[in-house]
């Protein structure tokens, strides 16, 4: 049977509150049953099939912007393009369209190899780090790779601001952010009360207790409405809305 990734495209990633001036926030990453996103010492893992691997990059496809940390990127290398063939899209799709990689990079460790620099990378990253830690000679570098560098303020856990971040992506009109990981943004994230859709890959493996936990501290996570599950090939796709509670 053919997988069904309909409900992909029919799920809006928009922002449904006009007034709030920030980007639609998709939270989503590929977790094994005992909620493990990476091995040990981070070792990276393709937990996702092949479905649920398309479904990743239809996902690409229908966000303005991918963003992810720098531990992600010193650890995987990722491309974070978007990988499909013509047999995923509905009839009719226009060209494919590379979401623009976003990355939070407090102290501006950004590599100068990286694949995101690489000629071939369609989409060069735009890189948000904090003044108190800027290199000039870094960023000169980085920006004569294609890079964007912006500076931010840091929160109070020495992060960059979620807030600033939304203020500037949507200035530079991106309406849309789809948050990759890893562990330590998925967690601010979920934090934050800034995520508008969670799409979750749950692969039917065990990593063990040495693996890289999604989440660490649920204790400001959200709850969840609007829940459905989708099975792509032996993995299953969570989609939810995040409901925050008020917390004294
Ligand atoms: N299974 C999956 O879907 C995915 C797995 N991964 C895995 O995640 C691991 C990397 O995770 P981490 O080491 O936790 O690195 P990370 O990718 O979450 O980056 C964390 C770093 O980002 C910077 N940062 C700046 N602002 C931040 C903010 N507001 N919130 C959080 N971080 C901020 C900090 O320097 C921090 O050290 C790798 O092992 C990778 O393979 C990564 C993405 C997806
Ligand atoms: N959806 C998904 N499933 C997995 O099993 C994964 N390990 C990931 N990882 C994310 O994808 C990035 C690699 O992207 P490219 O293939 O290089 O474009 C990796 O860095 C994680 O963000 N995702």
């Amino acid at each position: 049977m053919a997988t069904n990734y309909d409900f992909l495209f029919e799920t809006s990633f928009e922002q449904s509150n006009k007034d709030a001036k920030r980007p639609h926030v998709t939270l989503t990453y590929a977790q094994s049953l005992d909620g493990k996103i990476a091995g040990r010492h981070g070792q990276q893992l393709i937990l996702s099939g092949a479905q649920s691997m398309t479904a990743t990059h239809i996902l690409r496809l229908r966000h303005d912007a991918i963003l992810v940390g720098i531990g992600t990127v010193l650890n995987d290398d990722p491309r974070l393009t978007v990988r499909l063939t013509s047999d995923d899209l509905p009839k009719g799709s226009g060209p494919i369209r590379h979401p623009q990689p976003i990355i939070l990079d407090s102290k501006l460790r950004f590599p100068l190899t990286a694949k995101l620099l690489l000629p071939t990378s369609p989409t060069k990253p735009w890189i948000f780090t904090s003044p108190i830690h800027s290199d000039s000679q870094k960023k000169a570098n980085l920006e004569a790779l294609g890079a964007k560098v912006f500076f931010l303020d840091l929160d109070l856990s020495g992060h960059i601001s979620l807030e600033g971040l939304f203020s500037t992506l949507w200035e530079n009109n991106m309406r849309s952010v789809m948050v990759e990981g890893g562990a330590s943004v998925i967690s601010s994230f979920l934090k934050s009360g800034l995520v508008d859709s969670f799409l979750l890959t749950i692969a039917p493996v065990f990593v063990g207790k040495d693996g890289v936990s999604a989440v660490e501290d649920v204790e400001a996570a959200p709850e969840f409405d609007d829940i459905s599950y989708h099975p792509l090939g032996r993995d299953t796709m969570m989609v939810a809305k995040p409901r925050y509670i008020a917390r004294s």
